[in-house]
Order: structure tokens, then sequence, then C-alpha cells
């Protein structure tokens, strides 16, 4: 079949960012050095098939609908020297478990999607970061700048935007072997359990599992098929945040003649880039892959509203997903009105629930933190807003690690002040680890159930 060519105006439209206000961008030294990379950047392969970014589309309208549960999970920022198999490994069998706890507890079937293989630009609340009587550039990821203390490390380095490719191309390779290779088969669920630290909810996950065997091998006696369970789909995402990445990546399926951004399956908008006449909302209202908006407090109807409307006019459904990140104290009351003016339009949105972003604190000893109560509390106020008002909880957004780090305040190892400073390893935001994200698993379902 020949290539659909792309309609001239398609294509300039994918520049038009470059004419508005751009937020949260590094500054680069020198744009030759840019320009040079981009170019190459422009010529390499893209990381994923437009194709699969359709799939999705319609896996996430599924969740719109409440026909499916969307759990996104991930590093606050990845980062190329933890790239490694063993924390890859560890993050997709900590995805891997909470999806089995999801879907076995919720009999729903669960979206498994990584903030992984191009998590590598962050948005930062100072351009600046000054430890003593020295200031340097903030670390904005590894995509840009290294994270040590330096004056050399601190400078943007365009030549990290090939490195997060090659990273985000093996990342995403060992990503797919292992879901479509046999890895991910569910007939393996205990071994997911294997080599993790054991706890409360290491057991407990230990018991479904148990009861998932035993179902599996009731229907296999009664001569079931089980071909089926020997793949999971596994869909990457990340924040579109640098545009100079997002742009290369970005090309004309040949099949429709459509711009997709091929950098990954699913891309977001951040809450501090979603100005609805600034870079980000244009470029990402060009692309089709299915995208988010990271929706904070102070979001008000209309600006959510004109989100609607420029990112998905044409009310697809799957297209426009909302993750809401209000804070637990803040959700009760500032997601109703939201969600209301948004259902009343009837464009279909899919609701997801960040409940980390909204909820960070800096403990007593001076580590940026959360406590697992307030990240707890905030999904069940979004259970309850949506319950109350008859729309669709769709899905979970979270920061998580497969290690034993010890980020995030609480859970049943009680961790504390003091123990923050054990395992503190994240470069930005803190995640959960392997044993809260199971345990936050288990409650979700309490209350996907009732
Ligand atoms: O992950 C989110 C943001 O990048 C982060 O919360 C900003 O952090 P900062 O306030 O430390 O810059
Ligand atoms: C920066 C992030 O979130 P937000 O835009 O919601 O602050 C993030 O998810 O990494």
């Amino acid at each position: 079949m020949a290539a659909v060519a792309p309609q001239p105006h398609v294509l300039a439209g994918l520049d038009r960012w470059r004419d508005l206000p751009l937020t949260q961008q590094p500054t680069w030294p020198d744009l030759d050095h840019v320009a040079r990379v981009t170019e190459r950047l422009a010529t390499l392969p893209p990381l994923v098939f437009a194709g699969e970014a359709d799939v999705l589309k319609a896996r996430l309208a599924a969740a719109g609908r409440g026909e499916a549960f969307l759990l996104q999970g991930g590093d606050c920022a990845e980062t190329f020297v933890d790239a490694t198999a063993d924390n890859i490994r560890n993050k997709i069998k900590t995805i891997l478990q909470m999806a089995v706890v999801l879907t076995y507890g919720a009999s729903l079937p669960v979206i498994k999607m990584g903030r992984m293989a191009g998590q590598y630009a962050k948005p930062r609340s100072s351009n600046d970061e000054t430890r003593g009587d020295v200031t340097l550039p903030a670390y904005r990821g590894d995509i840009i700048n290294g994270h040590d203390y330096t004056p050399k490390a601190r400078i943007p380095d365009p030549d990290r935007l090939l490195e997060a490719y090659h990273t985000s191309a093996s990342t995403l390779n060992l990503l797919r072997a292992f879901t479509t290779g046999g890895f991910a088969d569910l007939r393996r669920v205990h071994e997911w359990n294997r080599g993790f630290m054991a706890n409360p909810s290491y057991a407990r996950y230990e018991e479904t599992a148990a009861e998932i065997d035993r179902a599996i091998r009731f229907m296999a006696a009664c001569g079931a098929d089980f071909d089926a369970l020997r793949t999971v789909e596994f869909f990457s995402s990340h924040e579109a945040l640098l545009l100079d990445y997002e742009r290369p990546l970005t090309r004309i399926d040949s099949r429709t003649g459509l711009p997709y951004d091929c950098s990954a399956h699913f891309l977001w908008i951040g809450e501090r880039t979603r100005q609805i006449d600034g870079a980000h909302v244009d470029f990402l209202s060009r692309v089709r892959n299915p995208i988010g908006v990271k929706l904070g407090p102070t979001t008000t109807a209309d600006e959510a509203l004109a989100l609607m409307d420029k990112l998905n006019p044409a009310g697809e459904p799957g297209r426009l997903t909302f993750i809401t990140r209000m804070g637990a104290g803040t959700i009760r009351s500032a997601l109703p009105a939201l969600v209301e003016k948004v259902s009343a339009v009837g464009s279909p949105v899919t609701w997801v629930c960040d409940p980390m972003h909204g909820n960070t604190i800096t403990s007593d000893s001076g580590y940026k933190t959360r406590r697992l109560t307030d990240v707890l509390d905030e999904v069940r106020g979004f259970f309850e807003v949506h319950r109350a008002l008859g729309t669709v909880p769709g899905g979970l957004h979270i920061e998580l690690t497969g290690d034993d780090v010890t980020e995030v305040l609480g859970g049943s190892e009680e961790i504390d002040d003091a123990g923050l400073a054990v395992r503190y390893e994240t470069l930005v935001d803190p995640r959960l680890n392997h044993q809260q994200s199971l345990e936050m698993a288990f409650q979700v379902v309490q209350l996907m159930r009732a």
C-alpha cells in the first residue's frame, strides 16, 4: 500500500509552537549544536509505531467508560545510569503485580503503562539551585543536564538528547522482551514476587497469586487454551516537556498521513506547561497519540473546557485524559465542579488520579517526601467524587520503583523521618517503593469494588 502523504498545513503546524510562549526549557549554550542533534534525531527510527498508539487510544476510551482501568507508573525522573536490567525488571514486576491485584480484585482489564523509556525531562519550580553560597542551574533531568552539583554537569548538553533516545530504545527493547517473551505470562504470577523483601503486602500478594494459580489450573483442566496469557500489552509514556526532543521524533504515519509523536505511546502535558496559548498545548494538539494533561488544585473549569476544545475538538474517545493532582486536602472540594462542567459538555474524557504531586512535603530532616496516608487519601477522594457524580474513575498515575527505597513516609514498614535517610535515591520527587506500591494496589481494589 502506498504511503499517504501529509497535508502541507499539517506539516507546517508541527512547528507553530516555535512562535508561542515556551516555558520550562533549558537555556542551551550553543543553538547550532542543538540543531545538529535534532537533525540527527529526525533521521533515527521512531521508538513506537503509530498503530500501537491507536490501540492504546481504544484502551483508554474503554477506561473512560469504566470498562478498563489505567495503571500508569514509574520513576519521577529516569536516569541513564539506572537503565539497567535489574531496575527495569523490578519496575515492570511491580507494575505487573499491581495490575494482577487490581485485575483479579476488581475483575476489570488493567491497562499497563510505564512512566518509562523516556521520562527524562523535569519541570522545576526554580531555574537555579543554591547550596551555601554557590548557585547553579537546576537539574532538569538527564536529557538536559547532569545531577552532580558542579558547574560543568549543570550546563545543558544537547548530546544528551541522543543519549535519551538510545536509552529509551534499549529500555523499550527490554520492556517488549519481558512483556512478550514469556516473562509476563500470568502463569508466572508467583515468580514476579521473588527477590523482593518479605513484608505484609508481599505475603498478601502470595495469597492472591495462589488463588489465580488455582483458577488457572482449574480452567486448564477444563481444556481452556492459555496462549493469550503469555503476553501482555505494555505502553510507554512520559511528560512531553522538551519540545526539541519531541518534535524530531514526531513522524508522519504512512497509513494515514497524520503526525504521531513516536517517542512514546502516550504523552502528557504537565501542570506547569498547560497554558492554553502556550507551545506545549499547541504542539500536542497536532499529534494523534492519546494524550494527557495534569490538572492541579487551581485549575478552573474554564481552563479545563478550553483544553478539551483545543486538544480534542472532535470528541474522539480515548484521545484526552485528565490527570488530576489536587492534593488530599483539596480534591474533595476542587474536583467536583471540574468534573461536573467537563461532563456537561459531553465530550469524552478519561479521568485519572495522580495522588503524588499534590502531596509533596519537606520532612523535618529536609527530605522532599510524601505521606502514604495522604497519597491513599487522595485516591479515596478521587473515587468518592466520581462515585457521587456518577462519573468514572478511570485510573491511577503514580511514581514508583521496584526497589526498596525509603522516600515516602509510612506504609507497613512505617518509614519515618529518620528512616528516609536509609535509602533515599530519587533525583527529584519521592517514589513509592515495592511494598508501598503493592499496599496501594490492595487499597485501590477495595475502592474499585465499592
Ligand atoms: O516531578 C515534578 C516536578 O518536577 C517537581 O515536583 C518540581 O520539583 P521542584 O519543586 O523540586 O523543582
Ligand atoms: C512534574 C510532574 O507532575 P506535575 O506536572 O503534575 O507537577 C510529573 O508528573 O513528573
